[in-house]
């Protein structure tokens, strides 16, 4: 028997825990270990999820846990889009990996569009990554006090949460109180980074200096919350998360009937009554857009972004207006967390796509590239939107779903 299969046998019996095979297994081995072992005592077989180009020792200790493959999903191209912001200039192939069939269709139809009414023009509105522990008093006054004094001494936490790395810039604090309950919102410049590990070990060191300097204060959990991580919130919404970003177009009627087979004022309509009258009469908060999640998420996972993260991501709004037949479409975004270093974008594929871009690694100077990449992203969620809105405006939606996404002749 050789050394695998001992392995596999033992985590088979229970006499060696899952996550534990990296400790008697070098590298891919404790992988290949891991997934027979799981067939075993499933029945099943797992080639597909083995076949993966991911080297273990890659993702070990930075992406995955019991890890035994890889899952995989198609990835298409929309494009190109030309992009006129502070960071991202010129034209650009956007990757995005779905198994919904017309959407990367929808978003590349959009796209071309564009192209031809010109540049699509993109702002970063504020950059800024959060974490927001909840402290716990006494009293409602101790916690006032407390609120006071983190205001008073916003240099010396600024000074200690930044020593944890060199790209963290703590940019401000919010205080939020609930009676003898403080949560301080903290913001930071996290360079390239999606920035979430950086964010919480900066403020964990912050916490534990408060808690020094002020004994009466005992931090719950260094995130209250109030963050908010991966949750939607009035927070994000007003004072946004990662990227605040808004990308904008105005397209001449004649390009909007040749292409599109439509007019501004139909879109329009669309726009009002689906977008806006139907999200309200719905209670939809935070999303008067159409489909921001169905592009947010096929480029997050195309790029090795935290795909739980599409949840305040997507958030947003899509504004239209019809100005004498020509169509002014705007999407702005107030929550978009994106990186081009860390988490999972350096993962192959991941990096590869990033590269498409011209946004893999770190920027020149740090925070360009993650900046470039928020402003892309939202001239692909513009397109997504002007080219939905259109089909809906024309009825093509379950037409074109049945071609593409079920293989039929329409
Ligand atoms: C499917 C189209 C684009 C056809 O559009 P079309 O105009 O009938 O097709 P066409 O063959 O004349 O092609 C026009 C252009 O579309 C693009 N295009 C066309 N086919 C392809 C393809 N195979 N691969 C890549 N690109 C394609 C391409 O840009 C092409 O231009 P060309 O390059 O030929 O000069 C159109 O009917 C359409 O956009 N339909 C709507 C589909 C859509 O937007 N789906 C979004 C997902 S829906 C959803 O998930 C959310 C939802 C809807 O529930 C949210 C809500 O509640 O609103
Ligand atoms: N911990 C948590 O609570 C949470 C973690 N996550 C996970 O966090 C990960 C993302 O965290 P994040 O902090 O972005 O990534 P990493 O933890 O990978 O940290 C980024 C690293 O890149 C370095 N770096 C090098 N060049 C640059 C540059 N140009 N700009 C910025 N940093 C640079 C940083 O240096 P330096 O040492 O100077 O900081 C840091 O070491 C994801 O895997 C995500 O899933 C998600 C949600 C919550």
């Amino acid at each position: 028997m050789d050394k695998i299969d001992e392995v596999v046998e033992k985590v088979v019996k229970g006499e060696i825990e899952l996550h534990k095979v990296d400790e008697h297994l070098d590298g891919n081995a404790a992988v290949v270990a891991r997934r027979m072992a799981i067939e075993k005592l499933t029945g099943k077989s797992f080639p597909s999820i083995g076949a993966t180009i991911i080297d273990y020792l890659d993702v070990k200790g930075r992406n995955a846990e019991n890890v035994i493959g890889a899952a995989q999903v198609p990835l298409g191209v929309a494009g190109p889009i030309m992009v006129e912001g502070d960071y991202a200039k010129g034209s650009f192939f956007v990757p995005l990996a779905t198994t919904e069939g017309a959407l990367i269709a929808s978003v590349n139809r959009g796209m071309k569009v564009l192209r031809h009414a010109g540049p699509v023009r993109t702002k970063v509105l504020r950059d800024g990554m959060t974490r927001a522990p909840v402290f716990t008093f006494e009293s409602a006054l101790d916690a006032f006090k407390f609120t006071e004094w983190v205001k008073s001494n916003f240099q010396e936490i600024k000074r200690v949460a930044e020593s944890t790395s060199s790209h963290a810039r703590l940019i401000k604090i919010d205080p939020l109180q609930l009676g003898n309950n403080v949560w301080l919102r903290f913001e930071y410049e996290t360079g390239d980074a999606m920035g979430m590990n950086m964010v919480t070990v900066a403020t964990e060191a912050a916490c534990s200096y408060l808690e020094e300097k002020f004994p009466r204060a005992r931090c719950v959990a260094v995130s209250g919350n109030a963050c908010s991580d991966k949750k939607q919130s009035m927070t994000n919404e007003l004072l946004g998360r990662g990227k605040s970003v808004v990308a904008e177009a105005l397209i001449p009627s004649r390009i909007l009937e040749t292409h599109l087979r439509t007019t501004a004022d139909r879109i329009q309509e669309v726009n009002l009554r689906k977008n806006w009258l139907g999200g309200a009469r719905a209670g939809t908060i935070f999303q008067f857009n159409a489909h921001f999640a169905n592009i947010i998420a096929a480029i997050f996972i195309a790029t090795g972004q935290d795909v739980a993260q599409v949840v305040e991501s997507s958030t947003g709004y899509t504004w239209v207006e019809n100005r004498n037949g020509d169509l002014y479409i705007s999407v702005t975004l107030p929550s978009l967390e994106v990186g081009t270093v860390g988490g999972g974008t350096r993962l192959p594929t991941q990096r590869e796509a990033l590269s498409m871009m011209g946004v893999d690694g770190g920027g020149n100077p740090p925070g360009s590239n993650a900046r470039k990449l928020a402003e892309i992203i939202s001239a692909a969620v513009l397109a997504g939107e002007l080219n939905l809105l259109s089909a809906l405006s024309t009825r093509e939606l379950g037409k074109a779903h049945l071609r593409l996404g079920r293989g039929m002749k329409t």
